[in-house]
């Protein structure tokens, strides 16, 4: 059956900078794919995005920040959702579907600070500027001497938190630094051994209705197979594992020509634990990234991963 391609293109968006440049970014290859398509952007704040003051983990955890792109979807105000990847749940609502997993860009953490280039050249004490448990448990582990302490809000807002001197240093996702022209922000991007991660990190997704296969088919040409093979790896780790935004886990997988890698940490928040587990295998069948991922979430359930994990659900 031909594909027929729509007079119009809606896609929905959270209104944050980054979030534009994705959502423009997606707009842009899409218009270029169809030339006689006119493909609009529907801006819309989120409960994430609104809600600053109290922890995430509080109010209902990282699916806010999709909710009301989800709903446009419902009620027809949209057709895509663009999503950075680190934020679609791992368990989606059956309504609705990944339909194309883009390119992944950066995918590790950046050290932002004026003060100090490095981890290392903190002075004892020194406060850092993140809210991600897994950024946390893996700083503490090289420096239980350091003093964490949350930072929200959208990156202008973090670095503004940064230059009135609230922390010595902030972890940011260097993807977004990158992608709006805020590079010479990043004083070292940290290696993958001293801050592994999120899974799905540095990667767009793009989220349709499950009830029109039509739109996901639209979305193919724009979907790298690679980044889609890390991503089901990385996020199946997640799944088996039950990984939420307040579960301090990180999944990070590198394809090198046909040998997948996956990397998997679980730890205690004060990083005095972490269990670490990965596998190497090559992408043989379509089922071969999930497989691998199981495999590295065995591993560390092994570890005794689930113990670890039912002592933080409280
Ligand atoms: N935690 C929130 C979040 N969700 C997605 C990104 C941008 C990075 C990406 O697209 O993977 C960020 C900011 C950050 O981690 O610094």
């Amino acid at each position: 059956m031909a594909l027929s391609i729509p007079d119009r293109l809606v896609i929905a968006t959270r209104a944050s900078r980054l979030a534009l440049w994705q959502a423009e970014h997606v707009q842009a290859l899409l218009q270029a794919q169809y030339p006689q398509t006119e493909v609009s952007l529907l801006k819309l704040s989120t409960r994430g995005d609104e809600i600053l003051d109290r922890s995430l983990q509080k109010v209902g955890g990282k699916g806010l920040f999709i909710k009301e792109l989800e709903n446009a979807l419902i009620d027809g105000r949209a057709d895509l959702a663009v999503h950075s990847l680190k934020d679609v749940p791992v368990d989606m609502p059956p309504l609705f579907e990944l339909a194309a997993i883009l390119p992944r860009a950066e995918s590790r953490d950046a050290w932002v600070s004026s003060k100090y280039a490095n981890l290392q050249e903190l002075p004892v004490g020194a406060i850092i500027g993140t809210s991600s448990l897994r950024r946390e448990c893996q700083l503490r582990a090289q420096r239980p001497d350091i003093v964490v302490k949350p930072l929200r809000g959208n990156l202008d807002t973090r670095l503004k938190k940064l230059d009135d001197g609230e922390f010595d240093a902030i972890i940011l996702a260097a993807v977004g630094l990158q992608r709006l022209e805020l590079s010479d922000r990043i004083r070292t991007i940290i290696p993958l051994e001293q801050s592994l991660p999120a899974a799905g990190q540095g990667a767009l997704g793009i989220e349709v209705l499950k009830s029109r296969p039509e739109m996901s088919r639209l979305m193919q040409p724009l979907a790298c197979m690679r980044s889609t093979a890390i991503a089901q790896a990385e996020r199946t780790v997640s799944r088996v594992l039950g990984g939420s935004c307040s579960t301090p886990l990180a999944a990070h997988a590198q394809l090198i020509n046909d040998q997948l890698t996956v990397y998997a940490l679980v730890a205690t928040p004060d990083g005095q634990t972490i269990l670490r587990a990965n596998a190497r295998g090559p992408i043989s069948d379509a089922d071969a990234p999930e497989e691998l991922g199981a495999k590295v979430a065995q591993a560390l359930l092994d570890q005794g991963a689930d113990k670890l994990l039912a002592q933080l659900d409280h």
